[in-house]
């Protein structure tokens, strides 16, 4: 009989911070393995009840993980006026301090590159010419692989929601139109570090996409929301990939899963480094409740809008805003509230 070892989950390692929000709590990251005939139930069980998952046998080779976090050290580690000829970030190129366009700001620098190198940003471009030769090509192997990852998580999300036609939500990141992008997140290590207080490195929010592919080096910060409001730890793992729904996928599933708030503290001596693939639709795509979920209109939570119309609200925006908030139906007043 052939025994198969399933991946322990993770137990969230939940530190005590000033913040009386913040609890040890015993939940458990859910781990999906890739390969396993369970894993679309895993996955939609996961994206309902966290909005969160790490993912491992994805079948990405660890070489490219480490030449992509290798060069992207590299040119985090050029001078700051080299970094500055690729910013500031306009979305896309070289960013420090400063996130979105709407005063948000953090513990932070980055790089912000489309999926499809838009020949006329000017700061992707100088992004790779400040950089190591081979980082263009390094970063576009990545991303094909994010997207295939990506694909295959909303296929499984298609399969076990039996949603038809099956590429529906796959068929989104696939296409060339795909407006997704990748962002290379650098926190800086801290001399001093001050325990008692939260650093932040990244401000909450909900990622705006369908879903985003994380993987981080080993150096702890990243924490998720859990719906009731508390915060946890999220313990890295160089080796994996951590999957958060994004508010798209919120909407195409009318509620069901939930756009994961998360955060990075940065109260740490070591450097942390982040690589995030967002899979958005092409510009054009109208986001609503698939009706297949929910056939009938009454009961759409949103109202339709075309993937651009969410991106340039979520422009508009500060980072923990609440964007969906916008998009919401005004339900008729119920009986018992009133
Ligand atoms: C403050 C902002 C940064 C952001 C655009 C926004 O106005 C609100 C959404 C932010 C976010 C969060 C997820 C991704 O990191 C990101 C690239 C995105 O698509 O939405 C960022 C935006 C950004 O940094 O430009
Ligand atoms: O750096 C991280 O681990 C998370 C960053 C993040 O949430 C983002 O870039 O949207
Ligand atoms: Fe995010």
């Amino acid at each position: 009989m052939v025994v198969l070892l399933q991946p322990e989950p993770v137990t969230l390692n939940s530190q005590v911070y000033a913040n009386p929000k913040c609890k040890p709590s015993p939940v458990l990251i859910p781990v999906v393995n890739l390969t396993d005939q369970n894993a679309k139930t895993q996955i939609v069980k996961a994206c309902e009840e966290l909005g969160f998952f790490k993912v491992v046998h994805h079948g990405v080779q660890p070489e490219l993980l480490t030449r992509l976090e290798e060069e992207a050290i590299k040119f985090f580690a050029l001078p700051q006026s080299h970094k500055d000829k690729a910013g500031p970030a306009d979305p896309f190129g070289y960013g420090s301090k400063r996130i979105g366009p709407n005063g948000d700001v953090g513990w932070i620098e980055y790089i912000l590159l489309n999926a499809n190198s838009d020949p006329t940003s000017t700061k992707t471009a100088a992004v790779f010419q400040q950089a190591h030769a081979s980082f263009r090509e390094t970063v576009e192997v990545y991303m094909e692989e994010m997207k295939d990852i990506s694909r295959k998580v909303l296929e499984m999300v298609a399969e076990e929601l039996k949603i038809e036609p099956k590429e529906k939500l796959s068929k989104l990141v696939k296409v060339k139109e795909s407006d997704s992008c990748l962002r290379m997140n650098h926190y800086p290590e801290k001399e001093e570090t001050r325990p008692d207080k939260d650093e932040v490195g990244f401000g909450e929010h909900t990622d705006p996409q369908l879903v985003s592919v994380l993987r981080s080096n080993d150096t702890e910060g990243l924490q998720i929301c859990l719906k009731d409001g508390t915060w946890v730890d999220v313990p890295p793992d160089h080796s994996s990939f951590f999957v958060i729904v994004g508010d798209t996928l919120q909407v195409m599933t009318n509620g069901r899963f939930k756009s994961v708030k998360h955060r990075v503290l940065t109260n740490t001596k070591r450097s942390r480094l982040s690589m995030i693939y967002f899979a958005g639709p092409p510009l054009t795509e109208k986001i609503a409740p698939l009706s297949c979920l929910v056939p009938m209109q009454e009961d759409w939570l949103y109202k339709e809008f075309t993937w651009s119309q969410y991106k340039s609200a979520a422009y508009r925006s500060k980072l923990g805003d609440y964007r969906l908030g916008l998009f919401e139906k005004q339900l008729p007043f119920s009986i018992s509230s009133v």
